[in-house]
């Protein structure tokens, strides 16, 4: 649904010119939440802002459902946009109107009547679970009540598309959560397509699909978000999953072991089985956990164990075979003589 190709954003300036956005393409699929993450100046806000042509492409494609926006006029180009929602790091509302008219306000741009325009807003505000701060302004709000304003008002004219610009950047972690938690329930009732940008790895583990991994104006890295998890392959993609999943052993640690040290990872199905213990009950080896941490992606389960095996020298061997088979991942991290 949504598709661009060859995607270029250069900032042009008497002194010099900056490259935005260098040649990207991709293609995200109707009702998926898409994650693009990237440390600052990546290209991520620039990239984001192309989509609804916030920020005019210097050349490529950005088609919506087919059309490609670069080509519209501007009254295409306003009617096109009613279908693309945004929300911000910092919220964007309107100090001096209350709850109720910043997002009216949106209604009123799209030609509602004011009967209309009440029902929609009445039914936003339930939706994002203001109901009881209709007449509040914006500064008697938390954060998240500023955010919560800010998707209802994003989502007034019924988009299709909701572009996400480190909307929860500006939050404490459990604030993030409830508004990533809203996020995904409009994504289910509504099929909404989300796409979010963002630098912190937790979010994506949270909430998105696929992944776009965004270095120097250029997609490095795209996939589904489990399988990035289970195997980054690019050394920023290595970082930004380390940021999640640090399981990386003190060296001193490591020195001081006097057995095999190896690292298990179970992909899906196979973390809920027991082949640990399964393990110490067909090999006559002794296991000691060093390390062992389950992330649930997308409520996938992933996990990584870090072990170190004693016994005799064929024994071990055996077992590590074993293990090798059953969950196809393993790396001998260390093996003392
Ligand atoms: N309006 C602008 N004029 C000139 N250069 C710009 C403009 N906006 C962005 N840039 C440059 O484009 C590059 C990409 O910036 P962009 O803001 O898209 O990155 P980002 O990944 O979103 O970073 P951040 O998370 O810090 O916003 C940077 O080198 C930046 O300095």
């Amino acid at each position: 649904m949504i598709e661009v190709n060859s995607l270029v954003k250069i900032y042009s300036s008497k002194a010099k010119e900056v490259i935005g956005v260098n040649d990207v393409s991709l293609q995200i699929k109707e009702g998926e939440i898409y994650g693009i993450i990237g440390y600052s100046g990546a290209g991520k806000s620039s990239l984001i802002r192309c989509l609804n042509l916030l920020e005019k492409p210097t050349s490529g494609e950005v088609k919506i459902d087919g059309v490609d926006l670069t080509t519209l006029n501007e009254k295409a180009l306003r009617k096109a946009r009613q279908k693309i929602g945004m929300i911000f790091q910092h919220f964007y509302l309107a100090s001096a109107k209350t709850v109720y008219e910043n997002i009216a306000f949106a209604l009123k741009a799209a030609g509602k009547t004011p009967k209309e325009i009440d029902v929609r807003v009445k039914e936003l505000l339930e939706l994002v679970g203001l109901s009881d701060k209709s007449s509040q302004y914006p500064a008697q709000l938390s954060g998240g009540q500023k955010q919560r304003v800010g998707i209802a008002r994003a989502l007034a004219n019924n988009p299709k598309v909701l572009l996400c610009d480190e909307a929860t950047s500006a939050l404490d972690p459990s604030t993030t959560k409830s508004i990533l938690n809203l996020l995904k329930t409009i994504n289910r009732k509504l099929g909404l397509t989300i796409v979010l940008i963002t630098h912190e790895m937790e979010v994506v583990k949270e909430i998105c699909h696929r992944l776009a991994v965004m270095q120097d104006g250029k997609i490095i890295e795209e996939g589904l978000v489990y399988d990035i998890f289970a195997n980054p392959i690019q050394p920023l993609t290595k970082d930004f999953i380390a940021s999640v999943l640090q399981f990386e052993l003190p060296q001193q640690l490591i020195e001081n072991r006097k057995g095999t040290i190896i690292k298990i990872q179970f992909k899906g199905a196979i973390a809920e089985e027991s082949v640990v213990s399964d393990l110490f009950q067909q090999f006559n080896v002794k296991g000691n956990i060093l390390h062992g941490k389950i992330e649930y992606i997308q409520d996938v389960p992933l996990g990584i164990f870090i072990m170190e095996l004693t016994g005799e020298d064929k024994e071990v061997e055996r077992a590590i075979a074993y293990i090798e088979e059953r969950t196809q991942n393993l790396e001998v991290v260390e093996h003392v003589a």
